[in-house]
């Protein structure tokens, strides 16, 4: 209903104009203060005694508690219970409200932090928490983000900023943001900010980092918004000097928040192990209680009666059965020391003082850095003992995430390779020569390259090879940027793409810089502007990228380089053979452990260009099914590509994995490890860090795309 009355056919459920309070606040969006903690002053004692008693062990004294006070039944004064009761009831309750306390404290200093915000047509100081959706606030270098923001115009040109997302996904490169080039135009203009009235029409909250789907309407024209326009809450801006956003999600919605689940109270094995002890044991209480109370019955109703000139019943116990079933619950009260409920109050001591072992274990410090172990929890740590499975991450943990050029194949010839006096392979020792690449004052220093005969392909204008280094220096996301001492630096998402556009830079063609519409690069020497028509970027599924441009002789291509599963597929048909040459090139270099990249272009003619742009335009303002219409775009315009080589980069095994993945297989733990590398690859850095051997002789690959052809695999 409320999209209709903004005439805009859109089913997204969330519409903020910007600039205007009075507009959003009838839709009763959260504002920006954060709660974490759990209770307040009114409530702390019932939810927390609550909270305390559903614990079994507290439970229970509060049962034996209630029958002391029963006199025909209690044998003990009530407070020989009450007073250990009380005692841990209370020491647990001040640790509560300490540790919310400091959770009071910091969300406070959260929601108090300063940031600048656009109201009334002025910048003003206002805190976090007053932050409203809608609002546009300034954010300066080194800044937390304060809400989910959409970028709307930045000090670096093209409305560029750059985010470190590290509190977020863990990730410590930084990553690259546009502002719409329409609202990239407002600069750092106040009155103009304060007069943008756009109309952002977006998803419910959600916790997806990234992805992002909503529509901007602004002076009668629709743009497309996806989640390289918006930066989100628990971001640093680097690398800028200030950019101005404008809030869409706010404290509790925003992805930030919508990601930190309530953490659950984790349970050990230990734990349930005496659960279940405690409660035979508790059944074993009962029985006992009950052949007693049997026995009672059946000694009062048979010899009592004797006694009872000077033994006399109380008042209304009048039978033997009714003397029994006191009885049964005075040995509940006398006997509940055969129930071990001490036994937790044990075990959390010794789980404190382990927690102290290992925050002090010399051996577990790491001395460069000064870090020592920490258990972040006290809950859990005789499960270390414990551990069968390790999953872990490729790149970047078991590898150093440093990826340096080593080899190529272009045309069908290897380049990288050391060749001795008689032609044979050899290693690369410390006589062989590097290239020299000192002659381009622009080079890398780091890079080494061993194989001058790429130096002479270059020389010689070899086009294939010019061309191959062309598609390296243009086909990518690295940004470039100039240091005040005019060195050119580049900022790079993916050390493969640095790797590679570092290695076209020290063999001639150096990336200079970009803008939204052109790719500028440094041919042998001479600067060519090449026009950026489209750009077909990266993701997981289709392991591949490619940009079209246009360069100064009109032509278009485009240019891709992916996995060269994927890219294979995509061939023209006439690439047969060096298609077959250039995949024996790829199994040797992923024989060594190499990640590996194939490389290809196709040239385009104008008319089916611009049909298919048209089409791509419709599909990202389209809003149902827009991901699958591009991701079908892309698909059709990827094909009949032209080889032309392959890339082979080394990340190098961390210091110490080998040492570390033997001592863990001797434990008889199992390691599984993520990666989307090329398989060969994968396999080879396996055997490298020793998680495959030579003595596990069957190993099996399981090749399915769903869950359904892999099960039918493993049977
Ligand atoms: N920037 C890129 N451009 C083109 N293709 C790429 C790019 N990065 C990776 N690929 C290809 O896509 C495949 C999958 O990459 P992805 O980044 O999803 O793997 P990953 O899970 O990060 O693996 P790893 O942990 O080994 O890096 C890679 O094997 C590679 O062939
Ligand atoms: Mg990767």
């Amino acid at each position: 209903v409320i999209c209709q009355e903004q005439s805009l056919e859109v089913t997204f459920k969330r519409i903020v104009k910007a600039n205007d309070r009075e507009y959003n606040e009838k839709f009763q969006y959260a504002d920006n203060r954060i709660h974490t903690s759990k209770y307040n002053i009114l409530t702390f004692l019932p939810i927390n005694l609550f909270e305390q008693f559903q614990r079994v062990a507290n439970a229970y004294f509060l049962c034996l508690l209630i029958l002391q006070l029963i006199p025909e039944i209690s044998s003990l004064t009530w407070f020989t219970t009450i007073v250990p009761l009380v005692l841990v009831i209370t020491m647990t309750a001040v640790k509560d409200a300490t540790d919310d306390y400091f959770r009071h404290k910091s969300d406070n200093q959260v929601n108090n932090r300063q940031s600048e915000v656009l109201i009334n047509s002025k910048l003003q100081n206002e805190k976090w928490m007053n932050v409203k959706v809608g609002d546009i606030i300034k954010l300066e270098n080194n800044q937390f983000v304060a809400a989910d923001l959409l970028l709307l115009s930045s000090s670096e040109p093209h409305g560029l900023c750059y985010v470190e997302t590290a509190e977020l996904d863990g990730e410590t490169n930084l990553k690259v943001r546009h502002a719409l080039s329409v609202t990239s135009e407002l600069g750092a203009d106040i009155s103009k900010l304060a007069r943008f009235d756009g109309i952002v029409v977006c998803e419910v909250p959600n916790n997806k980092l990234d992805k992002f789907m909503g529509i901007l309407s602004w002076k009668d024209s629709k743009h497309s918004l996806n989640n390289e326009k918006i930066i989100l809450r628990g971001c640093i801006l680097r690398n800028t000097s200030w950019c101005f956003g404008m809030v869409i999600f706010a404290g509790p919605d925003t992805k930030l928040m919508q990601n930190s689940g309530k953490t659950k109270f984790k349970r050990t094995s230990i734990d349930r192990l005496m659960n279940t002890l405690v409660l035979w044991i508790f059944g074993f209480l009962i029985c006992l209680g009950i052949i007693l109370a049997i026995g009672n019955s059946i000694w009062e109703s048979q010899t009592g009666d004797q006694f009872r000139t000077f033994l006399f019943w109380n008042e209304g116990e009048k039978s033997s059965v009714f003397s029994g079933f006191l009885t049964f619950w005075s040995y509940i009260i006398i006997l509940n020391t055969v129930v071990p409920i001490s036994l937790y109050v044990s075990v959390e001591v010794i789980r404190l003082g382990h927690s102290y072992f290992i925050n002090w274990d010399r051996k577990m410090y790491y001395s460069r850095k000064a870090i020592p172990a920490e258990a972040r929890t006290t809950t859990l740590n005789e499960e270390l003992g414990q551990i069968e499975y390790i999953f872990s991450d490729k790149t970047g943990t078991l590898t150093q995430n440093i990826m340096t050029f080593k080899r190529c194949s272009i045309n069908g010839r290897i380049y990288g390779e050391v060749h001795d006096d008689l032609d044979q392979k050899t290693e690369i020792t410390q006589e062989k020569e590097p290239v020299d690449f000192s002659v381009k004052s622009q080079a890398d220093r780091e890079l080494q390259f061993f194989d001058h005969n790429l130096m002479e392909s270059i020389k010689m204008g070899d086009p294939k090879v010019h061309e191959f280094l062309r598609l390296l220096a243009l086909c990518h996301t690295v940004m470039s940027e100039e240091n005040s001492a005019g060195e050119l630096i580049y900022q790079v998402q993916s050390p493969d793409e640095g790797a590679l556009v570092t290695a076209a830079r020290n063999l001639g063609f150096i990336f200079k810089s970009r803008t939204p519409e052109t790719i500028t690069i440094e041919e042998l020497g001479t600067l060519v502007t090449y026009q950026l028509l489209a750009f077909l970027d990266f993701n997981n599924t289709r392991k591949r990228m490619s940009v079209i441009v246009r360069n100064p002789e009109g032509q278009i291509k485009l240019y891709s380089k992916g996995a060269d599963t994927i890219l294979f597929e995509k061939l023209h048909p006439s690439n047969e053979v060096l298609l077959s040459l250039t995949s024996d090139h790829l199994s040797e270099f992923a024989g060594e452990g190499l990640r590996t990249l194939a490389i290809a272009y196709r040239d385009l003619d104008d008319k089916y260009f611009k049909e298919w742009h048209k089409m791509l335009e419709d599909a990202n303002a389209a809003t149902e099914e827009r991901d699958e219409r591009i991701a079908g775009l892309y698909e059709e315009i990827e094909r009949d590509l032209m080889l032309l080589g392959a890339t082979a980069v080394e990340d190098k095994l961390q210091e110490g994995v080998i040492e570390t993945v033997t001592s863990l297989s001797l434990a008889n733990i199992k390691i599984w490890v993520l990666t989307g590398d090329k398989q060969e690859t994968a396999i080879n850095i396996g055997y490298a860090c020793n998680m495959l051997t030579d003595d596990m002789n069957d190993m099996f690959v399981i090749a399915g795309n769903n869950a359904v052809e892999v099960r039918e695999e493993l049977r």
